[in-house]
């Protein structure tokens, strides 16, 4: 090989190295790709194939292929870094931490120990609206942007779910990008959650919360009660998308470390949904994503049973199926695979979480606690069945209580990712320049948080949500109303998003709405909660954790019957 070499000096393969280096950071930079091979040959092909044709003759093969592997790795590395810290990077106008620029890895690193929605929040408190929080992604915290950008003419979905499943084929429909198969994968997903079907889940609902309240009632002193509502959505969840096949509530723990994968699973997940592409390299390495392959194959074969076993009832899968529209064939076995695994994962963890930050709330803010107890009595006295639904509407504590959860302590801290396609034009919205191929959030957490859209945004206050509607229930004169009506409070739904907005939002959230009402009322309406003695509840605003998801700290009650 050096033979045909012969005549390279060493500066002019070294200077062959540098331009290759830019050549292939350009062609990275413009056809982005999951695709290994592809990756593969743009990092070692060029020096392997210098190397091997203009090895000057008097390096050995080993001392030149070092040379060479570096100089080429190096130079690709610092024109990354040069071009995404420059001001010809297309984001360059937006503030942010240097660290973020240069890389994913470092919003990766941050999210690690679980508080990446506050490190966010942080971000926004020191920048401003708009921060670059990766080299190409920005936050936005500005209610004023949400509609346009995430509405009915709003931006397809990012790349994070690819990471989060480690695989970039056989994606539920929450990580389609291309908006047209989207949304025809949505209809069915819509006809699973049309009024007319969620009537009918009522009855698995009741079934699943009595079950919950009997077995709650039968443990002996304290309870961790968010344990007892993991199991409960996870049992329903598993009910709706695969016929059933989950017994948690039965077994009384966490039977199959079901919830201890799903823990795990979020926590990696959420790791390579910054980082896509390493997402799909880790994805080939059974060994390497552990606990979520393990969650992932277990859906699968939920899934796939669920499938030869057909369907007995018209439950979400009937529909994910169109068992309902018996003349269309069925949708394609990955397919059912797919959005079983999304049902669970976005349906369980969500309502269960917010349960548990609603008791929490409850234990907290004890006139509250009073307040709503007071609203279920009025509706579900002792006798009146607690699973009839028929009062909900008629409850605006309730409904205040469980709005005010979902603010303070939203089930999806950092909400949803968006991606302006990058062979498209750009998105401008007022001043807001998106440039092909941006990737950004509209960060649910920090606009829950801000001053301009909550009047004192930090404080549980259920009771802003009854000024902003003039609610008759609460007077002006009331103490509770803080001396404020709707022209003083600050009160902006646009800057509500616990279910994300737009044609893209969360499919489930009348059903998760109806599942927390239903078992809110059943649970006041039968039992008394009470903290442990010596608990203040003091970690669980510090602890409250964001993995896409939030794993919440433990709330340690003791139920006592009412009479
Ligand atoms: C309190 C409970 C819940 C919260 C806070 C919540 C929140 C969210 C959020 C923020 C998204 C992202 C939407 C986006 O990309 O813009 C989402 C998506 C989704 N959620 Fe929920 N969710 C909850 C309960 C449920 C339940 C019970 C189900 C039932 C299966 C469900 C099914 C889904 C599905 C299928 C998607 C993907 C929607 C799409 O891509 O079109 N969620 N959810």
């Amino acid at each position: 090989m050096a033979e045909v070499a012969e005549g390279v000096s060493p500066s002019k393969a070294v200077a062959v190295a540098v331009s290759l280096g830019l050549v292939a950071h350009q062609i990275f930079r413009r056809y982005e790709t999951y695709n290994i091979i592809v990756h593969a040959a743009l990092l070692f092909g060029p020096p392997t194939l210098l190397t091997a044709f203009t090895l000057p003759s008097e390096w050995s093969l080993l001392y030149g292929a070092f040379v060479l592997f570096s100089t080429y790795l190096a130079t690709l590395a610092a024109s990354i870094v040069i071009y995404r810290l420059s001001p010809l990077h297309p984001l360059a106008r937006y503030p942010g931490p240097i660290g973020c620029k240069i890389s994913k890895l470092y919003l990766g690193a941050i999210c690690i120990p679980g508080y990446q929605h506050k490190y966010i929040q942080a971000l926004h408190n020191r920048y401003g609206d708009v921060v670059r929080i990766g080299p190409n992604d920005l936050s936005i915290r500005d209610a004023s942007r949400i509609n346009p950008l995430m509405g009915a003419s709003g931006v397809p979905k990012g790349p994070h779910f690819i990471g989060r499943m480690l695989s970039a084929t056989g994606l539920p429909m929450v990580a389609i990008q291309d908006t047209d198969v989207h949304l025809r994968r949505r209809k069915l997903w819509q006809r699973g959650m049309s009024p007319s079907a969620i009537k009918e889940y009522e009855h698995f609902i009741a079934r699943r919360a009595r079950q919950l309240l009997d077995r709650m009632g039968e443990q002996k002193g304290e309870i961790t009660i968010g344990n007892w509502f993991n199991y409960f959505t996870y049992d329903f969840m598993s009910d709706m998308a695969f016929g059933g096949g989950s017994e948690l509530l039965d077994a009384g723990h966490d039977e199959g470390n079901v919830w201890a994968l799903l823990d795990d699973a979020m926590f990696i997940a959420t790791f390579f949904g910054h980082l896509p592409w390493l997402g799909v390299y880790i994805g080939k390495i059974p060994a390497a994503t552990g606990n979520l392959s393990i969650l992932l194959n277990r859906c699968v074969e939920c899934a796939t049973a669920r499938v030869k076993k057909g369907s007995e009832k018209k439950d979400l899968f009937h529909y994910l199926n169109q068992e309902d529209l018996p003349n269309l064939p069925p949708p394609p076995m990955q397919q059912l695979i797919d959005d079983g695994v999304l049902a669970i994962i976005a349906g369980a963890d969500t309502t269960s979480s917010a349960l548990t930050s609603l008791v929490y709330c409850l234990l907290m803010h004890p006139d509250v606690y009073d307040k709503l107890q007071a609203e279920v009595d009025k509706f579900y006295p002792s006798g009146e069945d607690a699973m009839d639904t028929k009062h909900h509407r008629e409850m605006p504590y309730l409904n205040a209580v469980i709005n005010e959860v979902l603010r303070v302590y939203p089930p999806v801290p950092g909400g949803s990712q968006r991606q302006v396609p990058p062979d498209g034009q750009g998105v401008l919205v007022g001043d807001l320049y998106l440039p092909p191929g941006t990737i950004f959030w509209c960060h649910i957490y920090s606009t829950h948080h801000d001053p301009r859209n909550f009047t004192d945004p930090s404080s549980f206050w259920p009771e802003r949500w009854l000024i902003a509607s003039e609610d008759p229930s609460l007077a002006p004169s009331d103490p509770a109303a803080r001396g404020l009506d709707k022209t003083t409070l600050v009160h902006n739904e646009t800057g509500f998003l616990p279910f994300s907005t737009g044609p893209m939002n969360c499919v489930g959230k009348t059903l998760a709405m109806q599942e927390m009402r239903m078992v809110v009322c059943a649970l006041l309406q039968r039992y008394k909660i009470r903290a442990r003695d010596g608990w203040d509840g003091g970690n669980f605003e510090s602890e409250y954790r964001d993995y896409f998801t939030a794993p919440r700290p433990e709330v340690p009650v003791v139920l006592e019957t009412r009479a």
